[in-house]
């Protein structure tokens, strides 16, 4: 009965294999959640929308980019939720803002807003420079050793750092110091193994299973951690006074005061405990979620973009060209603005996210009754509904040759109407998007300014990564190993 839920709703739906459903590949790790959903899409594009199973519960995947926009956008009011198991009491840090839904996540969504915005970056801006400074020394010494670099474990200890120093104000190292606590605990979050699967897939698409069996989202371990460094900054830094130009700061501001000065002002008003507008644990959800989504994504990003560099070396050329003529005209200095200027590394960066995009699908829970415009389809509320991101942006309807990478395809004079939807799209497109922007471009510059990077196997050029069958997102096997060798003047 309830593989026939779409039919009986008049929905035209695929055959679903018991106990899997349509996720089969997926649940058998054959491919990842995100490949899974983009062969679906490929497969059964031709149907604006078709009902699916993943594992028991009817989720929809939208095909057409027009109901896309609809459900993303124009009819927000009745997607504005995920549909994530929040459950502040029993699991504190479930109650972030990827999760929240409904007027909690509208309320903390306008309050944390003002903390992205390109003023506040610009004057966070010398953090990530200092952090690209130790990863340029660090890249430095391997090319002088003649060493390869595995660019998928680098970006990740990079990005680590970025948001370890402008997310929490903690000035790490794991650059240089692999062991570090705060990598550590990035890689547990999204490690490939069975528990910490079946915690994400959970947590995303069998909510009541979470909410039935008190399974947190995270591991106890990763809370504590969190717990303890967002707890003794908060109060070594109301004790000492001390003014730091990062996020915690801003929340810190949040938290006394219930809002984010717009102003340029970063100094907390002391306030009681009674007279907090956020809890410890309320704080710390947020910090742990821009650790998460912040890290991840932008690491995976800079170093996918930097295999096709290496394997297309006219385009790195290209992009070195355009680096330095910015570079020069700025006498040299990396600053808020040149890094701005320059707009073949956006176009590079554009396209990157475009072949692997870091978030391959997009979700959202109907939450009330909704009739599909121009049918008499109804998408009961509760449902879960699924954005094929990856198979979008991979269809050749839209982007012709789909598996080259090319920049071009976003410069000025390219059509921007086709899907293209890494950092979704408002009113819940990605928070972080100029941060994560910026410390990709960051990488890479730090790295292009200075070093080529070439393949290490050179079989590459003319095959795909080889992509982890497990997990939700693109996780090249065995890492992205390239050679670098200084630049000669
Ligand atoms: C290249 C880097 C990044 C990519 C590709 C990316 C992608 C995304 C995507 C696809 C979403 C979901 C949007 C939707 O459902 O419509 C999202 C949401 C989110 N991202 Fe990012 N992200 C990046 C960097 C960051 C950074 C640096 C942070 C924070 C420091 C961040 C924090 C968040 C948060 C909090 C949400 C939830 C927003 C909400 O629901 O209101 N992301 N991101």
């Amino acid at each position: 009965r309830q593989f026939s839920y779409w039919k009986r709703r008049g929905v035209a739906q695929l055959v679903p294999v018991f106990p899997f459903g349509n996720l089969g590949p997926f649940f058998r790790q054959r491919s990842c959640l995100g490949v899974t959903y983009a062969e679906l899409y490929h497969r059964w594009k031709a149907l604006p929308f078709v009902g699916i199973y993943f594992s028991l519960r009817p989720l929809l995947l939208i095909n057409d980019p027009e109901l896309i926009k609809n459900v993303l956008t124009r009819d927000f009011e009745y997607f504005h939720d995920r549909g994530l198991h929040v459950n502040e009491g029993k699991d504190p840090l479930s109650g972030h803002l990827f999760a929240l839904g409904g007027d909690k996540w509208r309320h903390h969504r306008s309050k944390l807003t003002p903390t992205f915005t390109s003023g506040r970056l610009k004057e966070m801006f010398q953090n990530l420079v200092e952090i690209g400074l130790v990863l340029q020394e660090y890249v430095g010494k391997r090319a002088a050793a003649g060493e390869e670099v595995d660019v998928r474990e680098l970006m990740a200890r990079y990005t680590t750092d970025v948001i370890a120093s402008v997310g929490f104000g903690i000035e790490n190292d794991s650059i240089n110091d692999s062991d570090n606590m705060f990598r550590k605990m990035g890689t547990k979050v999204f490690a490939q193994d069975l528990k910490t699967i079946v915690r994400l897939a959970s947590t995303f698409f069998l909510p009541k299973l979470n909410a039935l069996f008190n399974f947190k989202f995270i591991a106890q371990d990763i809370e504590d951690f969190m717990m303890n460094v967002v707890r003794e900054t908060l109060e070594y830094r109301e004790s000492n006074n001390v003014v730091r130009k990062d996020i915690m700061q801003l929340l810190m501001q949040l938290r006394n005061t219930g809002t984010v000065s717009m102003d340029k002002i970063w100094k907390v008003e002391a306030a009681t405990p009674s007279a907090k507008q956020l809890s410890l644990e309320q704080v710390t959800a947020h910090a742990f979620v821009f650790f998460a989504a912040g890290y991840e994504t932008s690491s995976s990003t800079i170093s996918f973009c930097l295999f096709e560099l290496a394997r297309n070396v006219n385009i790195q050329r290209k992009l070195q060209a355009d680096i330095d003529q910015v570079l020069a005209k700025h006498n040299g200095a990396i600053t808020y603005d040149s890094i701005n200027e320059m707009k073949y590394l956006e176009n590079c960066i554009d396209e990157t996210l475009r072949k692997y995009p870091a978030v391959p699908f997009l979700n959202r829970e109907c939450t009330k009754d909704y009739v599909i415009p121009g049918t008499s389809s109804t998408v009961e509320k509760g449902t879960t509904v699924i954005i094929p991101v990856l198979g979008l942006q991979h269809d050749p309807e839209f982007y012709s040759e789909p598996q080259k990478f090319i920049p071009e395809r976003f410069s000025e004079e390219a059509t921007t109407d086709k899907p293209y939807l890494p950092f979704g799209t408002d009113p819940r497109v990605c928070i972080g998007l100029r941060l994560g922007k910026l410390q990709t471009k960051m990488g890479l510059v730090m790295m292009l300014s200075k070093f080529n990077i070439r393949l290490v196997d050179e079989a590459y050029h003319s095959k795909e990564l080889e992509l982890d069958s497990k997990g939700l997102f693109l996780m090249p096997i065995g890492g992205i190993k390239v050679a670098v060798s200084t630049r000669s003047d």
